[in-house]
């Protein structure tokens, strides 16, 4: 992969990634059920938040998903710290293309178009371009994908990309087995990532 195969393309998930789903969700947990138990972030365990709170009591699971359901939600996600400054530098890095890749809520009224909004008023109109929206990534080809979700599963059982596991409270306690590797942060060094890749 990489030069001599052409550009080396890159997908970047959104949230976990570049938008911080998993704060918003907490803050908007405690701020409308105020009185219900909740899970702190250093507590955080697994993908679905949903189930998380599911196993805190079986109503906390429909409770969780009212937050990030609802309108506004997802156009409020806080960036996530250097997100923004390291797709501006890797869009414009030569011999690579960049993508954001992201999965729609099954309910995906507010969602989807949140999603593109929230796009084009934190990284432009050049990287609403660049959405790719699939609840399957496995059937996107590409060299790198940056997701948070820690297991990707879907048609393809051999996907072109190879996942970087990106670091999110969810996942951190996860043992990733060689060679399967992380970005830690986006202070991290994606380049390394990118430039490695470009060599294989
Ligand atoms: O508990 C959860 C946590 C996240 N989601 C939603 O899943 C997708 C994740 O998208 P990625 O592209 O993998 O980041 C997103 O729509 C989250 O809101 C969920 O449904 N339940
Ligand atoms: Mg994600």
């Amino acid at each position: 992969m990489g030069s001599a195969a052409g550009p080396l393309r890159v997908l970047v998930d959104m949230d976990g990634v570049l938008a911080d789903f998993e704060g918003a969700v907490l803050r908007g947990f405690r701020a409308r059920f105020p009185g219900e138990p909740r899970v702190e972030l250093a507590a955080r365990r697994g993908f679905s938040v949903r189930e998380q709170y599911r196993c805190l009591r079986e109503d906390l699971a429909a409770k969780v998903a009212s937050v990030y359901e609802s309108p506004g939600f997802f156009l409020g996600l806080d960036p996530i710290p250097g997100a923004l400054e390291a797709m501006q530098e890797m869009i414009h890095m030569q011999d690579t293309e960049v993508f954001i890749c992201t999965s729609p809520l099954r309910k995906y009224e507010h969602c989807i178009v949140e999603k593109y909004k929230w796009v084009e008023k934190h990284l432009g109109p050049e990287f609403v371009e660049r959405i790719i929206l699939t609840r399957d990534k496995t059937v996107v080809s590409a060299d790198l994908l940056f997701d948070d979700k820690d297991t990707i599963r879907g048609a393809e059982l051999n996907p072109s990309w190879e996942h970087v596991l990106f670091t999110c409270c969810h996942n951190r306690h996860v043992q990733l087995q060689a060679p399967r590797r992380r970005l830690l942060s986006w202070a991290d060094d994606w380049k390394a990532i990118l430039e490695s890749k470009r060599r294989q």
